[in-house]
C-alpha cells in the first residue's frame, strides 16, 4: 500500500505537490478557504501555526491572501521559550513572514517572557477561551515529533491524551534543544481542521512508519493522524 493509500484508508486527505513552492501555495489557499468558511459560519476564525524551518514559504504566501483578517485570531502550536528577536523564535519567524497580516488579525504569541511555567499557564488560559481552534497547521520533525511533543519525553502519554487537563505545557530544555511551550493533544485533536505539511523523503518515510506502527510514544505525530487531517507533501 502506498503512503497515500495508507493515509486515505485512515480518512486523511492527501495533497501531493511537485515542489515546496507549490506546496506552500496549496497550503495557504487551503488554510484561507477553511478560515473563510469559519468566518461565514461563525463570524470569526482561529488559526494555530507551527514554526521550524519548513513553513516560511507558506507563511509568506498566506501574507498575500485577501481575507477578513480582522475576524481571525492567530496563535501558535508551539514556541521555543525565547523572545521574538531570538533567531530560534517561531513568533519571530511568523512576524517576519506576515507583518501586514498580523497588523489586522488578533495575534496571540505564546512567549510572554515571565517564566516558562507562568507562560505555559497563561497560554493554557488563553487556549481555554480559544478552543476549538478552526485550523491547526502542524509540521513534523525528522524524529516524528510534532508541536514540541518529542519521542519518549517525560509525561508524553498524558500530553497525547485528549483527556489531559493541560492545554499548553512547559517543555524543559535539554542538551539538544531550548525550553519550549507546546499545545497538547487536548487542543490539537479538538481542532475543526488539522493540516500537516512536510517535505522530503526522510520525513515521508517517518510518516509512513507512523501510519503503519501507530506508536505515538516513538513518533508523536501518530497521535494526530486522525480525521479531519489534510496532509500536504512535497519532495
Ligand atoms: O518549533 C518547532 O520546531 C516546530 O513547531 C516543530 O513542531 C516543527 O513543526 C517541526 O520541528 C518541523 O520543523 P522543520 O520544518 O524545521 O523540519
Amino acid at each position: 500500500m502506498t503512503i497515500e493509500e495508507q493515509a486515505r484508508s485512515r480518512g486523511l486527505a492527501w495533497y501531493p505537490a511537485d515542489s515546496p513552492q507549490a506546496q506552500a501555495e496549496a497550503v495557504a489557499t487551503h488554510v484561507a478557504a477553511l478560515l473563510k468558511k469559519a468566518i461565514e459560519q461563525r463570524g470569526h476564525a482561529s488559526l494555530a501555526l507551527s514554526g521550524g524551518r519548513g513553513p516560511e514559504l507558506f507563511l509568506r504566501r498566506l501574507e498575500q491572501i485577501q481575507l477578513d483578517w480582522e475576524k481571525v485570531t492567530i496563535t501558535q502550536v508551539d514556541e521555543r521559550w525565547v523572545p521574538p528577536e531570538h533567531e530560534q523564535s517561531n513568533a519571530g519567524l511568523i512576524q517576519r513572514c506576515m507583518p501586514q497580516l498580523l497588523q489586522r488579525a488578533t495575534w496571540l504569541p505564546l512567549y510572554q517572557g515571565r517564566s516558562l511555567e507562568a507562560d505555559a499557564q497563561h497560554c493554557h488560559t488563553m487556549l481555554k477561551t480559544l478552543m476549538p481552534v478552526d485550523v491547526v497547521v502542524l509540521g513534523m520533525g525528522p524524529d516524528g515529533h510534532t508541536a514540541s511533543l518529542f519521542p519518549h519525553m517525560p509525561k508524553l502519554p498524558d500530553y497525547l491524551s485528549e483527556q489531559t487537563p493541560a492545554l499548553c505545557i512547559a517543555v524543559p530544555e535539554t542538551a539538544e534543544r531550548l525550553a519550549r511551550l507546546s499545545m497538547t493533544a487536548a487542543v490539537i485533536n479538538q481542532a475543526r481542521s488539522k493540516i500537516l505539511a512536510l517535505s522530503g523523503e526522510d520525513k515521508l518515510q517517518q510518516l509512513a512508519t507512523a501510519l503503519e506502527t501507530s506508536d505515538p510514544l516513538a513518533r508523536p505525530i501518530a497521535a494526530f493522524l486522525t480525521p479531519s487531517m489534510d496532509i500536504f507533501y512535497s519532495p
